[in-house]
């Protein structure tokens, strides 16, 4: 599904240059569900925001799903984009003026979908992460749990091949993040290729796999033993 070789980065700012990602090099396939580890400003991020087609790097090659992503034009960018990929950021993201029902649709809507269809599938969708009965609340309104079930709904909406989550369960208590990685659990379980960063070693450990970062390397690739998050609350 994902396939990186020899990625580098750099930031320039004036005269300085910070080499971020140093010769990069994993693939995942198709229903992995993989964590990316590290210490702050091992590059996560960065990596990240490449594999989301929102950045670019500088050298090595990245392969999605076949395609390979390399000096797109920004609308081939953007239809790649919205075709494969769905994100969750750890502030949710959500449109504060917009209900749980209609954060959903967002995407549907950018697909060209009509109302009655896109109300129909973003209520699926909502209630896929048990939210059917807070479809017309607004987001001020939903904990930071149901708000981040809601952004994850919103990611699955447009079907994408492979779901990308920054800090998915960073602004969450212990107990709701369980909650969050459980339902993650089960859409990997379901066959979506999932990807997540993370600082947190338990949240990694519900995940089948852990890749860990440190100054612009991989430095440990290893399968986890699968633990149901509900086994920790
Ligand atoms: N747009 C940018 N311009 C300049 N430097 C940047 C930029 N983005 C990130 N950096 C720097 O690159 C390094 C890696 O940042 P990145 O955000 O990828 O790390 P991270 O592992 O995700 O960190 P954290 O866990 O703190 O979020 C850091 O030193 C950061 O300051």
């Amino acid at each position: 599904m994902i396939t990186i070789k020899d990625l580098h980065k750099s930031y320039t700012m004036g005269t300085n240059s910070l080499h971020v990602l140093k010769g990069i090099n994993f693939s995942v396939q198709e229903g992995e569900l993989v964590s990316i580890m590290g210490s702050s400003g091992s590059g996560k991020s960065t990596l990240l925001n490449i594999l989301g087609m929102l950045d670019e790097a500088d050298e090595g090659s990245y392969t999605l799903d076949g395609v390979p992503i390399k000096n797109l034009n920004e609308k081939i960018a953007a239809q790649y984009r919205n075709k494969f990929l769905g994100f969750i950021f750890q502030s949710f993201n959500l449109i504060n003026y917009k209900s749980a029902l209609d954060n959903v649709g967002m995407p549907l809507y950018y697909q060209g979908m009509k109302r009655k269809e896109r109300t129909e599938k973003a209520m699926a969708y909502l209630e896929k992460v048990g939210l059917a009965n807070w479809a017309h609340h607004m987001p001020n309104e939903l904990s930071g749990g149901q708000k981040q079930r809601v952004a994850i709904a919103r990611a699955l909406a447009s079907d994408p091949k492979v779901l990308l989550a920054d800090e998915p369960t960073g602004a969450l208590d212990t107990k709701t993040s369980y909650e969050v990685m459980d339902l993650i659990q089960g859409i990997n379980d379901e066959g979506k290729t999932i990807l997540i960063v993370t600082h947190e070693d338990d949240i990694a450990h519900m995940t089948k796999r852990i890749v860990n970062l440190k100054d612009g390397l991989i430095i440990d690739d290893t399968a986890v033993d699968q633990v149901r998050a509900l086994s920790h609350v």
